[in-house]
């Protein structure tokens, strides 16, 4: 690439991110941080949030062509920022500041087996104190908080949503953590560190945003030290997926439409893809195919049997078919009144798409949201 091509691509990168920090300092506020769930949707700029929500609907309005999916795929970073200009609200709200699915054990109450499911995964990537890991699409920072305190170690979240940066960085401050962790703003396909920075990387459910993987994955093996590892909860298709049955198609642009995904790959594409960019494949295991008696999916359905303690009522409330048509009808009425941005029950209702084909793709044992991958950069 000539130096002015270069140059003119980190001019229009440094144009976007400049754009997309002005634009989430007028729609969520100067103390975006400190509202969540409801209250935040309340005291967004209404014009703004319309806008917000327009921008979403313009990438994610279910459109399930191959034109449409081309569009999302080369607009990849402002369909994602905009998805979780507007998701993040309602996902604090309905599911806490983790955002991510997990494995429950009998008896073990919501939180602790999210808590839990990070612990596995910075055990499996031996993250020792002192190491400087890097959390690639970090949220609002849920994650990195549970790990650093687990391991102590020092960790740097990528994320490409400033309004989820503030909020990570003020739950940091919040929790005393501020001297172990930092969240920067970046793009995972196009990272700004140093290469051989991170001593180990993790990603939680996160790189299924990238329109290509093994893009994503040379990113990381790029900022990777020699010997590092790199330790993944990928969302992929698995082997019982079928791209050319209709249903199994379905099924996978409900999930990609209602969680904001450009394009869900399968198990084998994640695993050339590690390859091709230089990793050895240490574990690759799907954990969902444990014959669980507790489903990853039961928050999602209307299955009160499997809530496990008291406290975890309210949260099942929220997510359960019955609350969130509870919740819709709720934001309706607040759109009414004028206190919710004009549009946000088109939010909750692509939310509604994600809940209906996240839970179908797992009952069919076509989806799975934690494809656990070690990978090592050699040596
Ligand atoms: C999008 C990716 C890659 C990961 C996010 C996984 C989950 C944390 C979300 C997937 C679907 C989300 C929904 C909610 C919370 C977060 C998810 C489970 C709600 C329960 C939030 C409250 C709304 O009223 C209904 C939502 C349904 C979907
Ligand atoms: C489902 S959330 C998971 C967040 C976090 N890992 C957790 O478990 O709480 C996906 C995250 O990936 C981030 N993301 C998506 N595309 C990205 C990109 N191109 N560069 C950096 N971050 C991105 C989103 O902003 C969001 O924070």
């Amino acid at each position: 690439m000539s130096s002015s091509s270069a140059a003119q691509i980190d001019s229009d990168v440094s144009q976007l991110r400049k754009r997309q920090a002005e634009f989430t300092e007028e729609l969520h506020g100067k103390d975006m941080a400190q509202h969540t769930g409801m209250f935040a949707l309340m005291s967004k700029d209404k014009g703004k949030g319309k806008e917000a929500i327009s921008k979403y609907l313009k990438h994610w309005d279910g459109k399930v062509d191959k034109e449409a999916e081309q569009k999302r795929l080369e607009d990849y970073n402002e369909s994602t920022h905009s998805y979780y200009n507007v998701v993040t609200d309602f996902y604090e709200y309905g599911w806490g500041s983790s955002f991510h699915f997990c494995r429950f054990y009998k008896g073990e109450p919501f939180k602790a087996a999210m808590a839990r499911h990070e612990h596995y995964l910075a055990y499996k990537a031996g993250i020792q104190e002192d190491d400087l890991v890097l959390d690639v699409g970090c949220g609002v920072g849920g994650p990195a908080r549970e790990i650093s305190t687990f391991t102590g170690c020092n960790i740097i979240g990528l994320n490409n949503n400033d309004y989820q940066i503030e909020k990570a960085k003020w739950y940091a401050k919040k929790s005393n953590l501020h001297n172990k962790l930092d969240f920067v703003k970046g793009d995972f396909m196009n990272m700004d560190f140093k290469p051989n920075t991170f001593d180990k990387v993790y990603a939680i459910e996160a790189t299924c945003h990238a329109p290509d993987l093994q893009q994503v994955y040379s990113e990381i093996y790029k900022v990777l030290k020699p010997g590092g590892t790199f330790a993944v909860y990928e969302w992929v298709m698995t082997e019982n997926y079928d791209e050319t049955n209709p249903q199994h198609r379905q099924i996978a642009y409900e999930i990609e439409v209602g969680d904001g995904i450009p394009k869900m790959f399968d198990i084998k594409t994640a695993t050339k893809a590690l390859e091709n960019a230089g990793f050895t494949i240490e574990i690759a295991d799907d954990l969902t195919d444990n014959h669980d008696e507790i489903p990853w999916y039961y928050p999602l359905t209307g299955e009160w049997k499997y809530v496990q303690t008291l406290a975890d009522l309210a949260t099942f409330f929220r997510t359960s078919y019955l609350g969130r048509k509870i919740t819709t009808a709720m934001v309706g009425c607040m759109e009414r009144l004028g206190i919710a941005p004009e549009g946000s029950t088109k939010v909750t209702g692509a939310l509604e798409e994600a809940a209906v084909g996240l839970v179908a793709g797992g009952k069919a044992r076509l989806f799975s949201p934690m494809m656990l991958f070690v990978a090592k950069k050699p040596k």
